[in-house]
C-alpha cells in the first residue's frame, strides 16, 4: 500500500501528491491535463480576441450604417435635393439674370443642347459666388459645371485636377472649342510657363481656365505668388478641384480613407482667398468622405449637389470564369466578336502588366485588335496607345487599373474585368468608364474564387497591415457582389454609397433573367471545412485556400468525385466572407501568404446554430439572349429613341415604334432560342442581322409614319 503525504506549493496553489514509492505517477496526468487546459485557455482566448474583433467590426458597421440611414433620410427631403448644408432652402432651379448667356455658351460653344440632372442648378450657384460640392457619376457631365461658369464669369479659373492625362484630355478639348485653356505641370515646358505666368501677373493675354495639379499648388511658392498678383488684381474668378482620385488608392474606404498629402494641403486655396468660389467635383463619395472633403477643403459653407450614382445605361454582369485562363480568353474573344463586331471600344482590366500583356496578345491571336497599357511602358509608347485607341484605331485596351483614370473617351461600349476589383468603390469607378456618352453599354466582370486570396495578397502589403481590415471589408463587398446569383448588381452600388435603392430595369444579369436559381443548404460540407481548419489549427499548422481545398478532398474520398475544386473554393470564400472562416496574412520581405483560420462565427457552425446556404443557377447566359434581352428592353431602347428623335417624338410616337421593334424582337429571340435548328452559323447571322436591325437605332426622320 503505497503512503501518501501531501506538500502544498504555497505559490501556485497547486496541491503536489507524491506517491511514497516517490514516483509521481498523478503529476504526469497532472501536467497532462495541464497542457491541454493551456491549449484550451489558448484557444478561447483566441476567440475572445476573435470576437471581440467581431464586436468592434459590428460596432463600426453600426456607425456606417447609422450615417446610410440618416444619408438616406436627408436625400428624401426636398432640401438636399441640392443637399444644402446652408440652412435656407434655396432654389437654383429659378430664373437667374445670367440664363441667357448661359444656354448661349451651353450650345453655341460647347454644343450641348440641354443640360443632364443637377447641372443647370450647379452652374448657378457657382455663379452666384456659392462654395459648390458636387458628387456625381462618373461621365454624369462635371466639366462642364466648371468650364461654363468659367466662361461666363471673365477673369481666370485655376482647375486642380489629379492627373496629367485628364489635364491633357482637357485642355486639348477646350482648346478644340476655342476656349484658352493651359496647363502648368511637369511636361508643360519653358515657354508656355513664361506665357502662363506672365497672363497671371499682367492680365494682359487670355487665360482664361489654367490647369494645374494638386503638387503644383503645394509646392511651387512661385506659382502661389503669380496666383496671388493674379488674385489682387480681381482676376481670380473661380477655382475648381476635381477630388476624384483624391483618396489613397489602395484604400477606398470610408472606414480608413486618407487623403493624398497633396490634396490635404489645398485648403490653402480657400485661405488666400477666401472671396473666389471653389467648387469641388467627385464620381463618388460617401456620406463621411463628403464631411471630410468639406473639411479639408474650408468650405463648410458650400451648397452640396449629390446626383445619383446610378448609370442607368449600364448593363452589369458577372460570369464564372474558369481555371483555364485560354477558356477565359476564349469568352472574352467571343463576347467581343458576337456583340461589339463593328469595332465598338472597350476595355478589358487585368489584374497585373504581365497578364495585360498575355491578354491583349491573346486576344490579337483571335483577331480582336488589342493592344496593353500599364505604368512600366514607356511613356511614349504608353501614349501611343492610348491616342491609337482614342482615335478608334485600336478597339481594345487591356490596361491595369491604372489606366482607368486617366482616359476621357466617352464612347466606350464595353468594360470587361478579367479579375475582380478590389473594393466596390473601385468597381464602380472603373466599369464607370463604360458609356460616358450616355448610350448603353456593358460591364462583365469574370469572377472565379481562387481570385480573392491573390487580390487580398497583392494589396495587403506589409506597409498596408492597419488599412487590413477595412481593405478587406471592401474586398468582401465586391465578392458578395460577385457571388450572388439572385441580388440585382445595381443595388450593391446604392447600398455602398448610401442611396436609396433605384429600379434596374432589368439592366442587370439578375434582374435581366429568368431566375433558375436554387438556394442549397451545404451546412454539412461548411462544417467538415471548418472541423478541417480546426484540426490543423490545434495542431499549429497553417493552410492556404487551395491547400485546405486538396486535404479536404484527400480525406473525404467520396466528396471529390462531385464537388469540383472551384466548388469547394467557393465554399470556403463565402464562408470567410461570413466569417465563419477568416483569412490571416503573414508577411515577409519577399511575399505576403494569406492563410486560412478559424473565424468568430465558426463555433456557432459547429454548434449548429448558424446554417450556410449557396446559390446554384441551372441558368446560362445565352450571349445572344442575353445582349437581346438586356439591350431590348423598353428601357434601353427608350432611352436610345429620346436620345435620337427627342422627348417630344418618342411621347408622341415611341410606345408605337417600340412596338414594332419589340415584335420583331420577338421573332429574332425565336430564332435565337433554338440555335439547333438548320445551320447555327448561318441562323447565326441571319439571326445577327435581324437581332442587329431591331436593337440597331430607329433613325430619327420627318416622315416617322415610315418607320412604324
Ligand atoms: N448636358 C449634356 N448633354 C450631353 N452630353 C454631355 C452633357 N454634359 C456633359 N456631356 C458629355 O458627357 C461626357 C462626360 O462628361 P464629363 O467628362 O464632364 O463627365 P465627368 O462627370 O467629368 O465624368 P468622370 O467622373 O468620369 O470624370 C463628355 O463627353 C461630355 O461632353
Ligand atoms: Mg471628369
Amino acid at each position: 500500500m503505497r503512503s501518501r503525504f501531501i506538500c502544498s506549493d504555497a505559490d501556485d496553489g497547486i496541491v503536489n501528491t507524491v506517491d511514497s514509492a516517490g514516483e509521481t505517477m498523478e503529476s504526469e496526468t497532472i501536467q497532462e491535463e495541464l497542457q491541454s487546459l493551456e491549449l484550451e485557455l489558448k484557444d478561447v482566448q483566441g476567440q475572445i480576441s476573435a470576437l471581440i474583433e467581431h464586436q468592434d467590426r459590428l460596432y463600426e458597421r453600426k456607425s456606417e450604417l447609422k450615417t446610410l440611414l440618416k444619408a438616406v433620410a436627408a436625400s428624401s427631403t426636398p432640401v438636399a435635393a441640392s443637399g444644402g448644408s446652408s440652412s435656407a432652402v434655396e432654389n437654383w432651379s429659378e430664373p437667374f439674370e445670367w440664363d441667357s448667356r448661359a444656354d448661349d455658351v451651353r450650345f453655341n460653344i460647347f454644343g450641348i443642347s440641354k443640360y443632364r440632372a443637377n447641372q443647370r442648378e450647379i452652374i448657378n450657384a457657382v455663379m452666384a459666388g456659392r462654395d459648390v460640392l458636387v458628387i456625381m457619376a462618373a461621365g454624369g457631365g462635371k466639366s462642364l459645371c466648371y468650364q461654363l461658369p468659367a466662361i461666363l464669369r471673365g477673369g481666370t479659373t485655376l482647375v486642380v485636377s489629379p492627373l496629367l492625362s485628364l489635364i491633357q484630355d482637357q485642355v486639348m478639348g477646350l482648346a478644340a472649342l476655342g476656349i484658352s485653356a493651359y496647363m502648368l505641370t511637369s511636361t508643360s515646358g519653358k515657354e508656355n510657363e513664361k506665357f502662363v505666368y506672365k497672363a497671371l501677373e499682367k492680365g494682359e493675354d487670355d487665360l482664361k481656365i489654367l490647369y494645374v495639379t494638386p503638387e503644383k499648388v503645394s509646392k511651387s511658392k512661385r506659382f502661389m505668388s503669380k496666383l496671388e498678383k493674379c488674385h489682387n488684381a480681381g482676376r481670380l474668378s473661380l477655382i475648381s478641384i476635381d477630388v476624384s482620385h483624391f483618396l489613397e488608392a489602395h484604400c477606398c474606404s470610408q472606414w480608413g480613407h486618407d487623403f493624398r498629402p497633396d490634396y490635404k494641403n489645398l485648403s490653402i486655396l480657400k485661405t488666400q482667398f477666401p472671396k473666389v468660389p471653389v467648387v469641388a467635383l467627385t464620381a463618388t463619395a460617401t456620406q463621411k468622405v463628403q464631411n471630410d472633403l468639406i473639411e479639408m477643403l474650408h468650405i463648410p459653407k458650400c451648397v452640396k449637389f449629390v446626383s445619383s450614382v446610378n448609370r442607368p445605361n449600364l448593363f452589369y454582369s458577372v460570369r464564372e470564369k474558369s481555371l483555364v485562363g485560354k477558356v477565359v480568353v476564349d469568352e472574352i474573344a467571343e463576347f467581343i466578336r458576337e456583340s461589339y463586331s463593328n469595332n465598338e471600344s472597350g476595355i478589358v482590366y487585368c489584374f497585373s502588366r504581365k497578364e495585360c500583356e498575355q491578354i491583349a496578345g491573346d486576344l490579337r491571336e483571335r483577331g480582336i485588335s488589342a493592344d496593353y497599357y500599364h505604368a512600366e511602358m514607356d511613356v511614349n509608347m504608353r501614349e501611343k496607345v492610348h491616342m491609337r485607341w482614342s482615335k478608334n484605331k485600336l478597339q481594345v485596351i487591356v490596361g491595369t487599373v491604372a489606366f482607368g483614370m486617366g482616359i476621357n473617351k466617352p464612347d466606350v461600349r464595353f468594360v470587361i474585368h478579367h479579375s475582380l476589383s478590389k473594393s466596390m468603390e473601385t468597381y464602380y469607378q472603373e466599369s464607370g468608364r463604360a458609356g460616358r456618352d450616355g448610350l448603353p453599354s456593358e460591364c462583365v466582370l469574370f469572377f472565379r474564387s481562387g481570385d480573392v486570396p491573390r487580390q487580398a495578397r497583392i494589396n495587403f502589403t506589409s506597409s498596408m497591415v492597419f488599412y487590413e481590415y477595412s481593405g478587406l471589408q471592401n474586398l468582401y463587398d465586391i465578392v458578395r457582389y460577385c457571388q450572388s446569383k439572385t441580388k440585382c448588381r445595381r443595388s450593391a452600388f446604392f447600398r455602398h454609397f448610401g442611396e436609396p435603392s433605384q429600379d434596374c430595369n432589368g439592366m442587370c444579369d439578375n434582374c435581366a433573367l429568368s431566375s433558375g436559381v436554387k438556394e442549397v443548404d451545404v451546412s454539412d460540407l461548411a462544417k467538415l471545412v471548418v472541423s478541417m481548419v480546426q484540426e490543423m489549427q490545434a495542431k499549429d499548422q497553417r493552410v492556404t485556400m487551395l491547400q485546405l481545398g486538396d486535404k479536404l478532398r484527400a480525406k473525404h474520398k467520396d466528396l471529390s468525385a462531385e464537388l469540383k475544386r472551384e466548388e469547394i473554393e467557393h465554399l470556403v470564400i463565402k464562408l470567410i466572407v461570413d466569417s465563419v472562416l477568416k483569412e490571416e496574412f503573414q508577411h515577409t520581405p519577399y511575399s505576403t501568404n494569406a492563410y486560412v483560420t478559424m473565424g468568430p462565427l465558426a463555433n456557432q457552425l459547429l454548434q449548429g446554430r448558424k446554417t450556410i446556404k449557396t446559390e446554384t443557377s441551372s441558368r446560362q447566359i445565352n450571349k445572344k439572349t442575353k445582349r437581346t434581352i438586356s439591350f431590348s428592353g423598353f428601357y434601353w431602347l427608350d432611352l436610345q429613341l429620346e436620345s435620337i428623335i427627342g422627348k417630344l417624338k418618342t411621347e408622341k410616337y415611341g410606345d408605337r415604334i417600340l412596338e414594332v421593334v419589340m415584335r420583331h424582337n420577338a421573332v429574332s429571340e425565336q430564332v435565337v432560342e433554338d440555335p439547333t435548328k438548320g445551320d447555327t452559323c448561318k441562323s447565326r447571322s441571319s439571326k445577327r442581322a435581324r437581332t442587329q436591325k431591331n436593337v440597331v437605332l430607329v433613325e430619327s426622320s420627318e416622315d416617322e409614319e415610315e418607320a412604324l
